[in-house]
């Protein structure tokens, strides 16, 4: 679905991100993680499309990002930044429907409000629907903001107004006419836990589990906890210094030795009492 290829991003001199090849799957999660100042975010900015690289290539379903039209690779994948301020007194479901944007002209309004009020029950928010965005509380925004980026790849094909939506995604045509757009859809998630309490941090990372389940998502999802990475990725991908460290299924990241030398942090590795998934706890 994506494939990034010798990313390499240079400031004052150095290089925060030097040569960093990965590929995302459809219908996988995967988890980017590594110390602070690893070049995380500036890869995702650069994956998304939003920083242009000094060297290297991302392409989506085969295209070079500069090549898509805006518009259809806003309808193609969805990128929820670290921090989203906005000053303006919205309430929680305009902005959602900000998320709806891409689908102008294609999409009624009555349609775009079921969405966006189906998103907002998805993750948990619908009782916040009608709530001003600036006096909400930094986890009630986070998941506001998970919302609208749902909103905007959400499937087209059915009604289907519950957390769990359609069963099938949609194929869609391009703006140009000529191209169908893939059925698969995108989501970066940049630091999406920040702000959550457990109970939201685990319903965050099963509705990005389900989406990849059902709907054939690819997900990137920069997180700071290994542990909650390993209970929903299928793969692993860590950078350190700005150089791609190591990659690959959870079992293979999840080791005393990669976490070790990644972290600097001696670590022994459990498993989860029920869902077998390798967990780290320091020694
Ligand atoms: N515009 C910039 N000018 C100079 N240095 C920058 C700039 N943007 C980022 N950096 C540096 O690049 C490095 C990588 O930053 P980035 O935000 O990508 O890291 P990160 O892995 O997301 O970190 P964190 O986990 O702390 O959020 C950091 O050392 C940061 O200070």
């Amino acid at each position: 679905m994506l494939s990034a290829r010798n990313l390499t991003v240079r400031r004052r001199g150095r290089a925060i991100l030097d040569g960093v090849s990965l590929d995302l799957e459809t219908a996988q999660v995967t988890a980017l993680i590594g110390p602070n100042g690893a070049g995380k975010s500036t890869l995702l900015h650069v994956l998304s499309g939003a920083l242009a690289p000094c060297a290297g290539e991302v392409r989506i379903a085969g295209r070079p990002l500069g090549a898509w039209r805006r518009a259809d690779l806003a309808r193609l994948r969805a990128v929820m930044p670290q921090s989203s301020e906005l000053s303006f007194p919205f309430r929680a479901f305009e902005v959602v429907l900000m998320g709806r944007s891409a689908h102008a002209g294609r999409s009624s309004e009555a349609r775009d409000l079921e969405v966006a009020l189906a998103a907002l029950e998805a993750v948990d928010a619908g009782h916040l629907a009608e709530r001003v965005y600036p006096t909400l509380s930094g986890g009630e925004r986070q998941r506001v903001q998970l919302a609208r980026v749902l909103a905007q790849i959400w499937p087209e094909t059915t009604s289907e107004t519950t957390s769990e939506a359609a069963a099938d995604t949609a194929s869609d045509t391009a703006s140009d006419g000529l191209n169908p757009l893939p059925s698969e859809r995108l989501l970066l998630l940049d630091e999406p836990t920040n702000n959550l309490d457990l109970t939201h941090q685990h319903q965050l990372m099963r509705t990005a589990r389900l989406w990849a389940d059902r709907h054939g998502v690819g997900v990137l999802a920069v997180l700071h906890d290994p542990n909650l990475a390993a209970l929903y990725a299928d793969r692993m991908v860590v950078l350190a210094d700005g150089h791609l460290a190591a990659q690959g299924t959870v079992d293979e990241i999840m080791t005393a030795p990669v976490i070790g030398r990644v972290f600097d942090l001696a670590v022994t590795i459990e498993r989860h009492p029920t869902r077998g998934a390798p967990q780290l706890m320091p020694v």
